[in-house]
């Protein structure tokens, strides 16, 4: 569903040019959720921004059901970090979640029943008539969320969703996201600095080198498929991946 071949990345300023991204290739298979993992600064925005058609690469290229992207492409949304910044504060929960579907020319029938059902199923009902300031972090981010569901996309990218809401709102995200992308079975590329996260959510982890960047590992991650909170994160292979992929990162920086 998405394939990204030979991806390079330069930002070129007067006087300055950085190589976020030295060579990346790898593919998201139909209904897949995979995570990029990888140390600060190593590119994983610059990665994501790219494969949602938001940043012209500069060399190699990404496909979408074996099209090339050269902008935006139609069926797939974005969920970014900072919920406070990608919510129109003017507008209510249920305007916000609309937008993109007005924008998408769908009959006001289908929309409502749409931001019902999306709102419905990240708990957000009965705040449907709230602007964004009036609710938690962690609430505004499942606005987000909706929002990006709603959407009815064929691949959903997430670009460190939950940094910014406290532990326990964040296990609670995370199980949303797993909830919904079982529900929905829309293809996931999740992004994120936080090891565990990338090994609790993914059904791959891939992990990235520093800048410029390319892939150190793509890692199968081989836990049961049922993910639990407490169960899934106290199983002895659960320990063993996130320390393999703790080395990996710990090296990456060491290279640098
Ligand atoms: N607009 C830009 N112009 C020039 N350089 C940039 C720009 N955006 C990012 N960079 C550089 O590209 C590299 C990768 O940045 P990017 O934000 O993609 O990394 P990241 O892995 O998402 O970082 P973090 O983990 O800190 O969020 C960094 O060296 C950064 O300074």
């Amino acid at each position: 569903m998405l394939e990204i071949s030979s991806l390079n990345k330069v930002y070129e300023s007067p006087g300055r040019r950085v190589e976020a991204i030295g060579s990346i290739t790898f593919g998201v298979g139909a209904g897949e959720l995979v995570c990029v993992v990888g140390p600060s600064g190593c590119g994983k925005t610059t990665l994501l921004r790219c494969v949602a058609g938001l940043l012209p690469a500069s060399g190699g290229e990404v496909r979408v059901d074996d099209v090339p992207v050269t902008g935006p492409p139609p069926r797939m949304a974005v969920v970014f970090q900072e919920y406070g910044r990608s919510l129109f504060p003017w507008m209510t929960v249920r305007q916000n979640v609309e937008l993109p579907l007005k924008e998408k020319r769908l009959p006001a029938d289908r929309r409502r029943e749409l931001v019902a059902e999306s709102l419905g199923a990240v708990g957000l009902a009965d705040v449907a008539d709230a602007h964004p300031w009036q609710l938690s972090g962690g609430m505004q981010q499942r606005v987000a969320i909706a929002r990006a569901v709603a959407y009815e996309p064929q691949v959903l990218l997430m670009d460190e969703p939950f940094a910014a809401v406290d532990a326990q709102t964040r296990a609670d995200l995370e199980d949303l996201i797993l909830r919904l992308w079982r529900d929905l079975g829309v293809t996931t590329l999740f992004v994120t600095h936080d090891i565990d996260e990338a090994v609790y959510l993914g059904q791959r982890v891939v992990v990235l080198s520093s800048s410029p960047t390319t892939i150190l590992e793509d890692l199968k991650i081989d836990l049961p498929p049922e993910r639990d909170q407490l169960t899934t994160r106290s199983l002895p292979r659960f320990g063993e991946l996130r320390g393999h992929v703790y080395r990996q990162i710990q090296r990456a920086r060491g290279e640098r």
